[in-house]
C-alpha cells in the first residue's frame, strides 16, 4: 500500500497517562499499529504519568530531556504523541527536540490519504488535512518540511503545504462545495434504494474487526480485506439473498477507532452516516482482541455521535476461529448476539436468519401455509410481527413461503 522507496521514519511513541490505568499502554500499542500501517518503524516508547497533559509541551520538562536522550540512542527521526497536539505544543517540542513532531491525528489522516481511492474519499481526506494544517501553520511548517517526505506529507494536500492561510481557506470552501455535490449524489442513491423497497444493513465496527471479510464471505463482493488498519474507506453495497423471497442490501463502512480525529469525523460525515440511514446495524466485533470491550464502547459512542441509535442491532462476535476458549458473548445493547467467523463460515447462516427475522418484524407479510392433506391454503397475515388475521390451521402444516403484502397483492 505504501511504497518502500519512501523514507522509513524511525519514531518514538509518546503518551501521557492521566488515570493510572493500563489504558495508556494499550492506546500506545494501537498507536504503534497505526505507525506501522503508515510505514514507520517504531524504535521506542515512553509514557509519562501526569495529572494533566502539559499545555505547553505535552509532557513535562524532565521527560523531554529523557526523550531527547532516547532519540539520540535510537537514532530516532521523530516522535508521535498519542493525543492531538496544539500548534503551541508542536512548536515547543520541535524547538526542544529538533526532530519531526507528529500526533495520532496526523497519523490517521496520513493513512486515510494513502488509502483514499474514490473521488469522494480524496476530497474528504484533503479537507480534513487542510483543516488540521490551517490551525497549526505556525508549529507545523518546519516539522513537515524537514524530511521532505514521509508521514504527514502524503495525499492530495501534499504540494499545498506552503499555501498561506488565505489560499487554504479558499481551497477549503471549494472542497466543501465539491463535497456537497457528492452528498447530493449519495442522497439520490439512497432515494433509489428506498424505492427498490430493499432494506439496508450497515456493517459497522472497530477497524480490522472483519467487516469487509464478512461482506465478502456472504456476497463475494471482492472488497479489500487487510490486516492493516483502515483498509476500507469507501463504502460498498451488495445485495444479499436471505431466502427465496427476501433480499437485503449489505453496506460495508469505514472502521471506527478510539480518538477518531474530529476533523476526520466532520469530513467523512457523509460516509460515516451510511449507518444513520441504514435500517439495521450489524456491529462486527473482533472477539479475539483483548481490547474487545473498549472497542465496542468506542463503536457505540461513535454511533451515538452520528445519530444512528434506536435501530435493530445484530452483534457479530467475529474471528471465533482465533478465540482459544470460546466464551458465550452477549451484547446487552443488541437484539441478537451471534458468534461468527468470516474464515470458517461459522454463524453466517444464523446471521442471515436474524436479518430475516428483523425484516419480518418490520413488514406486513402473509405466511402462506399449506397442509399436506391438500385441504387448502391457510393464510396468516401479520403486521410488524403482530397477527392480524388467521385462518384455520390444521395439524402437520409446513411453512412454504413468506410473501410481503405488496407482492402478494400481485400474485
Ligand atoms: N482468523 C480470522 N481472521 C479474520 C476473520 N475476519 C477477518 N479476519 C482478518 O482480519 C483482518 C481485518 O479484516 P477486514 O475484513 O479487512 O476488517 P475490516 O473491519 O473491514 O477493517 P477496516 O476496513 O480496516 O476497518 C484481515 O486480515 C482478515 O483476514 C475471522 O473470522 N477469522
Ligand atoms: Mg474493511
Amino acid at each position: 500500500m505504501i511504497s518502500m522507496d519512501e523514507i522509513k521514519e524511525r519514531v518514538i511513541l509518546v503518551a501521557v497517562d492521566t488515570d493510572g490505568s493500563d489504558q495508556a499502554e494499550q492506546s500506545l500499542d494501537e498507536l504503534g499499529e497505526l505507525a506501522k500501517t503508515a510505514g514507520a518503524e517504531v524504535v521506542g516508547r515512553m509514557i509519562q504519568p501526569r495529572e494533566n497533559i502539559h499545555p505547553g509541551t505535552y509532557i513535562g520538562k524532565g521527560k523531554i530531556l529523557e526523550l531527547k536522550e532516547l532519540l539520540w540512542e535510537t537514532h530516532g527521526t521523530g516522535i508521535i504523541c498519542d493525543d492531538e497536539l496544539t500548534s503551541v505544543q508542536m512548536g515547543n517540542l520541535e524547538a526542544e527536540l529538533d526532530c519531526k513532531i507528529m500526533d495520532r491525528t496526523l497519523l490517521i489522516l496520513d493513512i486515510f490519504a494513502a488509502r483514499a481511492v474514490s473521488g469522494e474519499g480524496k476530497i474528504q481526506v484533503e479537507l480534513a488535512q487542510l483543516k488540521y494544517r490551517a490551525s497549526r501553520l505556525a508549529g507545523l511548517g518546519k516539522s513537515l518540511s524537514r524530511l521532505g517526505g514521509g508521514i504527514g506529507t502524503r495525499g492530495p494536500g501534499e504540494k499545498k503545504l506552503e499555501m498561506d492561510r488565505r489560499l487554504i481557506r479558499e481551497r477549503i470552501s471549494r472542497l466543501k462545495k465539491e463535497l456537497k455535490d457528492v452528498e447530493r449524489h449519495r442522497e439520490l442513491i439512497r432515494g433509489q434504494r428506498k424505492q427498490s423497497g430493499l432494506k439496508v444493513a450497515a456493517l459497522v465496527g472497530y477497524t480490522s474487526a472483519g467487516k469487509s471479510s464478512i461482506e465478502n464471505a456472504l456476497t463475494q463482493a471482492g472488497v479489500l480485506e487487510d490486516a492493516m488498519l483502515f483498509s476500507t474507506l469507501d463504502t460498498t453495497t451488495r445485495a444479499l439473498t436471505l431466502d427465496n423471497t427476501q433480499e437485503i442490501l449489505l453496506t460495508d463502512t469505514v472502521g471506527f477507532i478510539n480518538k477518531l480525529p474530529h476533523h476526520l469525523v466532520e469530513a467523512f460525515k457523509s460516509t460515516l452516516e451510511e449507518a444513520k440511514y441504514a435500517d439495521i446495524i450489524v456491529h462486527v466485533v473482533d472477539a479475539s482482541n483483548p481490547q474487545m470491550d473498549a472497542q465496542m464502547h468506542v463503536v457505540y459512542e461513535t454511533l451515538r455521535q452520528l445519530g444512528a441509535e434506536g435501530k435493530p442491532v445484530i452483534t457479530l462476535f467475529n474471528k471465533q476461529d482465533k478465540v482459544e476458549n470460546p466464551v458465550n458473548h452477549k451484547d446487552l445493547q443488541a437484539d441478537y448476539s451471534i458468534a461468527t467467523s468470516a474464515k470458517t463460515g461459522q454463524g453466517l447462516e444464523e446471521f442471515k436468519h436474524a436479518l430475516l427475522e428483523i425484516i419480518r418484524k418490520e413488514q406486513i407479510y402473509i405466511e402462506r401455509l399449506y397442509d399436506f392433506s391438500e385441504a387448502g391454503k391457510i393464510q396468516l397475515i401479520r403486521s410488524k410481527g403482530q397477527l392480524l388475521s388467521e385462518e384455520y390451521v390444521p395439524e402437520g402444516i409446513e411453512v412454504k413461503a413468506y410473501v410481503p403484502q405488496d407482492i402478494y397483492g400481485r400474485l
